[in-house]
């Protein structure tokens, strides 16, 4: 493999342009993600978050631009970036224990698929501790609560050993106090081993304090700072071509006056 210096960003797109039909989803897209670095992806249903996650796993190719992991392209790295994907609830009678699941998530990595037995198990008893996933580590997993089985999906996206860890909306449905706990796994991750972590949500608060740089991409325009920069009335409205109003309130940001038309969304076929 080529060398790759240690310097290599996280994560970079450069001038990334991408079209679906006549929708435009980015349009010179240029971000750097450092490692260590935590940004939230935020915008309207339809807006391309997931799509741009998707870039970063190397699933979908741009129109013009170029798009880089660990200073590699997308993919070969594969190895090295964990995915959480949005959340489907699994069926009540899937035919796994919470162990399992996690193991699914050191199948296939640079330990190869000749990791002893013992090795294995070992690694994915560290994995459910790490996520305080122990007590439930033989349950099945359609019998665990939402939370629990988000902590399993952050312990598998984690097997990996990732250097970027891309987040697809993980606290979808669950509730404050989940939405915390996960949250926080998720950051101990990135505070003790560096890890950059790219978080897609609708919701900033639960991660605000997490957040170094807010991504918000609006009908193929994007704005990208701190939170501070990008969460205000004036760049909001500006980017909605319509008036809307970044409210602050007991340390939480309240977007109101969001137009509907915005969040209309397609569901595609390749998004399972
Ligand atoms: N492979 C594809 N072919 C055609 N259209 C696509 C494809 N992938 C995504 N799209 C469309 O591109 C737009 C962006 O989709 P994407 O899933 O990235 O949005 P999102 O911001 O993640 O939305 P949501 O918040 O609803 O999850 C949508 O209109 C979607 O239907």
């Amino acid at each position: 493999m080529t060398p790759v210096p240690d310097t290599a960003p996280a994560a970079r797109l450069a001038g990334a342009t991408l079209s679906f039909g006549d929708r435009r989803i980015f349009d010179g897209l240029d971000l750097t993600v450092e490692p260590g670095e935590f940004l939230a992806v935020l915008g309207p249903n339809g807006s391309g978050k997931t799509t741009l996650l998707r870039t970063l796993l190397g699933l979908q190719h741009l129109d013009a631009g170029t798009v880089t992991v660990g200073g590699r392209p997308p993919g070969r790295a594969a190895s090295r970036t964990g995915y959480i994907p949005q959340q489907r609830p699994f069926a009540p009678y899937t035919p796994l224990r919470a162990r399992d699941l996690v193991g699914l998530g050191l199948d296939g990595t640079r330990l190869g698929p000749r990791v002893r037995r013992r090795e294995h198990t070992r690694r994915v008893d560290e994995l459910l501790e790490r996520v305080g996933a122990t007590g439930y580590a033989d349950a099945p997993v359609g019998a665990l609560s939402g939370g629990e089985q988000q902590r399993l999906r952050v312990a598998q996206a984690l097997a990996t050993d990732p250097d970027l860890l891309l987040c697809d909306e993980p606290l979808l449905s669950l509730d404050l106090k989940h939405q915390q706990a996960v949250s926080a796994l998720i950051d101990r991750r990135r505070t003790e081993h560096g890890t950059a972590v790219v978080f897609v949500t609708h919701e900033i608060n639960p991660v605000l304090e997490h957040v170094d740089r807010v991504l918000y991409l609006v009908g193929g325009r994007f704005r990208l700072g701190t939170p501070a920069e990008v969460l205000r009335t004036d760049v909001l409205s500006q980017m909605y071509g319509t008036r809307v109003e970044v409210i602050q309130t007991g340390g939480r940001l309240v977007v109101v006056g969001l137009p509907d038309a915005t969040t209309h969304h397609h569901h595609h076929d390749e998004e399972n």
